[in-house]
């Protein structure tokens, strides 16, 4: 893909987000005086000072799980050294790689373990090129200094569809009359095969992904209930139930759309599929783990469950292959195989052209900003903190990005070391036991830059440092 159209990719997707492109501009920001200086920033945009923690070339990003090919460009267009690989790596893999590596960038396979990232010695940032970011050990990471970045909707849209197709798939038994067709058996039925005119789906979590597909179904005329932990606005006509056994009770189709935690492991199991109507179908898009699968088997050949559409799964392979996909990744997957009406794919509710692209764009720019500027807003684990950019005619400025414990005194120790210089402007947010300062100093030579570094990282609070300049 050429340089012009990442550019227009990049265009056209900061419009759609309706935020400005330039390297000060975010989706969200720690102040509203930084959103409400927008216009003067883009102003301000062709001046801005390019900082230089280090050369550029010697940064290396090791891309997995084939992360989209606009990420690889982007990288590239900022000179730094990419590593691309087509599959998920193991954690052996792992532990002997990431030392040199100063970013990664996932998707949902590979699993980065307190293990894999204390052997990261050089890592700064992982950026997650989809939603979950399970797969991460979030608090070992923040701990470390290591700022991890996602995508928090790009791929919203893509899974409400493929969860509408599979409504009607379920509702119809279209998997398995394609199936009896591919193997020769003309079996045309109407018994248990319905309209979705008229039944009800309940969606368990209405966040991007639920709340996407409540105003999908509606327009196809079903009735949307929903249940969340926390007071969501309804859209359209949908309406919030006040536990998950009303939903249970009421839904002829129950669609998940819940993060991994805790709390929602085996979300649905024996108790949750005996509260579901007869003939009821499940449809699980969020992950592997938030449904009992040997349970969901009993329940279907029991005939309680009518029809079950799975995306995810407990264990997953971490390439594509033939094969790969059997009892030794999941010790049911051959009974489960074997029952009518499941459909089962292999998490692609959010492949589609359009999500990757935008994802692919949208977790590099905010790699590549954390790195080349410090700027952390979208960070799911670390302070979000932000400054405007340098001036072009800022001469001898240093920007000090400091990771630290967030305990009393450390910025009175951090600034007594740059009360030699001027602070021109500087900005701190902590996060549980993070805390995180950015600040622009001026009056600072070459010489003593060093002497700085050297001081902050003296300080025992201290986490990580970089200087930028
Ligand atoms: N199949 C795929 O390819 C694919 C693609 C994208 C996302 N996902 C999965 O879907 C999940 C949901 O995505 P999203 O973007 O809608 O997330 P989101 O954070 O926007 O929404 C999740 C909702 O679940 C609710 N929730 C959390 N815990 C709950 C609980 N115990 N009970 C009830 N509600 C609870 C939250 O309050 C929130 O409203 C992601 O975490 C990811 O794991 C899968
Ligand atoms: O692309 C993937 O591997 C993960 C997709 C999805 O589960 C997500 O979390 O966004």
């Amino acid at each position: 893909m050429s340089a012009l159209n990442i550019n227009n990719l990049q265009n056209t997707f900061q419009d759609a987000l309706n935020f400005g492109g330039s390297p000060g501009a975010v989706s969200t920001s720690p102040t509203q005086s930084f959103m409400n200086s927008l216009p003067q920033r883009l102003n301000a945009a062709k001046q801005q000072k390019v900082l230089k923690p280090f050369s550029t070339g010697d940064m290396k990003i090791l891309l997995l799980e084939n992360v989209n090919q606009t990420a690889i460009e982007i990288f590239k267009q900022q000179g730094y050294q990419v590593e691309f690989h087509k599959t998920a790596m193991g954690e052996d893999e792992l532990l002997g790689k990431i030392k040199d590596f100063h970013a990664i960038g996932i998707r949902s396979k590979t699993k980065l373990t307190a293990k894999v990232l204390e052997q990261a010695k050089n890592l700064i940032c992982i950026g997650c090129f989809c939603i979950g970011t399970n797969q991460v050990d979030l608090n070992y990471a923040a701990d470390k200094g290591i700022a991890v970045f996602n995508s928090p909707f790009s791929n919203s849209r893509s899974v409400a569809e493929l969860v509408i197709a599979e409504i009607i798939t379920l509702a119809r038994q279209l998997g398995d009359r394609s199936i009896e067709l591919h193997t020769g058996t003309w079996n045309k039925v109407s018994a248990r095969c319905w309209e979705v005119r008229g039944k009800t789906l309940g969606i368990i979590g209405y966040g991007h992904i639920g709340s996407q597909l409540s105003v999908l179904a509606e327009a196809m005329g079903l009735h949307v209930i929903y249940y969340d932990i926390v007071t969501i606005m309804a859209l359209g006509t949908a309406k919030q139930v006040a536990t998950l056994d009303e939903l249970l009770n009421k839904a002829d189709f129950v669609s998940l759309h819940v993060p991994e935690t805790p709390e929602t492991r085996n979300m649905l199991s024996a108790p949750q599929f005996a509260a579901m109507k007869d003939g009821a179908y499940v449809i699980n898009a969020s992950r592997g783990t938030v449904v009992d699968i040997p349970a969901l088997v009993q329940a279907m050949k029991a005939n309680k469950i009518a029809g079950a559409a799975l995306d995810v799964y407990p264990n997953e392979p971490g390439k594509n292959g033939a094969g790969t996909y059997n009892d030794d990744l999941n010790s049911w997957t051959s009974e489960l195989v074997s029952l009518p009406n499941v459909v089962l794919t292999p998490h692609i509710g959010g492949s589609t052209e359009e999500a990757q692209t935008a994802i692919g764009i949208e977790v590099s720019n905010a790699l590549s900003k954390y790195i080349n500027e410090g700027n952390s807003v979208g960070a799911v684990n670390f302070p979000e903190v932000s400054l405007r950019s340098l001036d072009l005619d800022q001469e001898n400025t240093v920007r000090v990005l400091y990771i630290h414990q967030n305990i009393p005194g450390v910025l009175k120790t951090v600034n007594n070391i740059l009360s030699n210089h001027n602070i021109e402007k500087q900005f701190s947010d902590s996060n549980g036991n993070i805390a995180y300062l950015m600040a622009d100093i001026s009056q600072v030579n070459q010489s003593d830059i060093k002497q700085i570094y050297e001081e902050l990282n003296q300080t025992s609070a201290k986490i990580s440092i970089r200087l930028l300049y």
